[in-house]
């Protein structure tokens, strides 16, 4: 930076973030990674004096246009070196208007080194006038301004934190590499070794794991909660695990400059942790025995698990289930655990399945009831096909009962690139989503529904059945046409006083969309039906509690007939078959599914 500048008025932005695919192997190149730039914009010789007068936008350097600019570089054009990223990004901000100089560091915390490392990055500084000097038709980035002033244009690599590296383990790699476009001189600070490498290099897997060679996927994984060894941080996941990353030969790097590293096998991408912490997104629900307990417990689990950091829990929904078999279950409660990770995604996957685990979770089919599902939805910068563990989640983009309570906890969400928040509006199970319960981790009054299941009312005149025993009553709210469900607006949540029969009253309008869900019962019962309060868990919480059963609807009308329902997708009160009495929402929520 020219010292010229030193007084000069200056936006600064930093922590620019965004997937780039820069780098010299090739699964950098395919599978991309995270790059995050700091850049401090200098103006011109009137700095923000004249903005500030006229406080117009006109007069100003807008910000949003140099992260803009510094975002599309990042996601842009790949490029072999971050020396080559930097200066591409300087170029582009001093294209703006009124910028005079650019100060650039460029960081890749995800970058495949083989030690222990918080972040490598290049800086470097450089001023319009400089950039002008530039040969025309250089790449840009690819020279140095022979008129600026070595100080200045020599990007200076930063490898940080890195106090158990080894000597042998710092090689000259992006910087030493081959790069035809960069000036041999240029990048002279040797940069950790930005190579090998998960084909032949040795990245240090999670602690718990074994060796990767020996994690195999579906390997044995420890069943609870994992503590991070001190040592553990390796290279980062951001590598499709079903690929075999190839060989270093691409990226050619000085012979004397590799370290003697013995040929191993490829490292499982899934067993290695993040450099830096990595946003994770868990989706929770369960819809057997005391689930709101259960979910208590899982979070508090994960609260105290060592490796994760809890930042945000989403309103508890209640759902419809989702089935593919056809076969009715209970609704579910659902929410979503927003965390930041240091584990690796098989040891998060791990701590999940213990959380089942000690729910009490037993597997009878897919996607059949249970007392808690916990799914990682999101690891961040991670992309896997692995059948045991594929991420993201390759089902939470169609599950309103994942998006919809995600995007109340994280507005700004996306999966794919897509935004949760829109996905959880045209989920097909969107209507599905009855209610949610904002404070329901601390709250004494919880929603008055529990789970337990809900019937949409006949849409046709139902023809009778069977006499309907009192026990197994359950009785449609109307059967008039209903009112579609609110979306799900913290403030239309329910307190601890909600009316059952409102919540009873959301169901789905379409028939189509009542179809896709499971046949449902009403969440009012006319009689009042047996209630036990809900039973803790085995394992259940301190604060675990009963929770708090409907209350009868006194000016409900008795029905005329018990209502049909198929459990086969027809919509509900049209299927001609054999109406069976669903159970009772008491049976789920208060006998641990024994009944089911
Ligand atoms: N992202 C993921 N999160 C959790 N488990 C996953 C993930 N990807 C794959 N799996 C694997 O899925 C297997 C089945 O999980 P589970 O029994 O929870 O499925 P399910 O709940 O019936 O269906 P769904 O996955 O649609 O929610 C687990 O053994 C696990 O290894
Ligand atoms: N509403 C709802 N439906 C489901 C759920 C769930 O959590 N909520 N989980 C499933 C399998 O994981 C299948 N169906």
């Amino acid at each position: 930076m020219s010292t010229n500048h030193a007084n000069a008025d200056r936006i600064v932005l930093t922590g620019l973030s965004a997937r780039g695919y820069h780098g010299l192997l090739p699964f950098e190149r395919t599978e991309g990674q995270l790059f995050t730039a700091d850049v401090t914009v200098f103006l011109g010789e009137r700095g923000t004096a004249v903005a500030a007068v006229t406080d117009s936008l006109d007069d100003a350097v807008n910000y949003v246009d140099i992260a803009r600019e510094v975002v599309g570089v990042i996601e842009g054009e790949p490029v072999g070196l971050l020396e080559t990223l930097a200066e591409r990004i300087s170029d582009a901000v001093l294209a703006l208007p009124r910028v005079s100089a650019v100060e650039v560091t460029v960081h890749k915390p995800q970058a495949p080194l083989d030690v222990a490392f918080d972040d490598v990055s290049v800086s470097i500084a450089r001023d319009a006038d400089s950039a002008a000097e530039m040969t025309p038709a250089a790449e840009p980035g690819a020279v140095a301004p022979a008129a600026e002033p070595v100080a200045e244009s020599r990007p200076v690599v930063e490898p940080l934190a890195q106090p158990d590296v080894e000597p042998a383990a710092v090689q000259p790699a992006e910087a030493g590499a081959a790069q035809p476009t960069v000036p041999a001189e240029a990048p002279v600070v040797p940069e950790l070794p930005d190579v090998p490498d998960l084909a032949a290099g040795t990245p240090v897997p999670a602690a718990p794991l074994a060796a990767p060679p020996a994690a195999p996927a579906g390997g044995p994984l420890p069943a609870g909660p994992v503590a991070p060894s001190e040592s553990g941080v390796a290279q980062p996941p951001a590598v499709a695990p079903t690929g075999t990353p190839e060989a270093p030969a691409a990226a050619p790097v000085p012979e004397a400059a590799v370290a003697p590293v013995p040929p191993q096998p490829p490292v499982d991408p899934l067993t290695v942790r993040p450099q830096a912490p990595a946003q994770l997104v868990i989706a929770l629900g369960g819809n057997v025995g005391g689930v709101v307990p259960s979910l208590r417990t899982a979070v508090n689990t994960l609260r105290q698990t060592d490796g994760i950091t809890v930042t945000t829990v989403a309103p508890l929904a209640r759902t419809a289930a989702v089935v593919s078999d056809g076969v009715e279950q209970p609704d579910y409660l659902n929410t979503v655990v927003l965390a930041t990770t240091t584990l690796s995604p098989r040891e998060v996957l791990a701590v999940c399945q213990g959380l089942e685990a000690a729910a009490g979770r037993v597997r009878t089919r897919p996607q059949g009831p249970r007392t808690l599902d916990a799914d990682i939805i999101t690891y961040e910068g991670v992309t896997s096909t692995d059948p045991e563990l594929t991420l993201p989640h390759p089902r939470a983009a169609q599950r309103a009962f994942v998006l919809v309570p995600w995007a109340q906890a994280d507005p700004f969400a996306e999966i794919g690139d897509q935004s949760v928040a829109a996905l959880a509006e045209s989920a097909p199970d969107r209507d599905g989503v009855r209610w949610l319960a904002l404070d329901w981790l601390d709250s004494d009054h919880l929603p008055a529904l529990p789970t337990g299941q809900y019937v949409a009312p006949p849409e046709a005149e139902p023809e009778p059945v069977a006499p309907v025993e009192p026990e197994a009553a359950v009785v449609p709210e109307s059967a008039a046409p209903v009112e579609p469900v609110a979306p799900a607006e913290p403030e239309a949540a329910p307190s601890a006083d909600a009316d059952p029969a409102e919540a009873a009253r959301a169901v789905p309008a379409e028939p189509e969309q009542a179809a896709q869900q499971q046949p449902v019962v009403p969440a009012a019962p006319a009689q009042p039906v047996p209630v036990e309060p809900a039973r803790p868990e085995p394992i259940a919480p301190a604060q675990a509690e009963p929770v708090v059963p409907p209350q009868p609807d006194q000016n409900q009308p008795e029905p005329p007939a018990a209502p049909r329902f198929s459990g086969d997708g027809d919509a509900a009160g049209a299927d001609a078959g054999e109406w069976t009495a669903p159970p009772a929402w008491n049976d789920v929520i208060g006998r641990n599914g024994r009944d089911l």
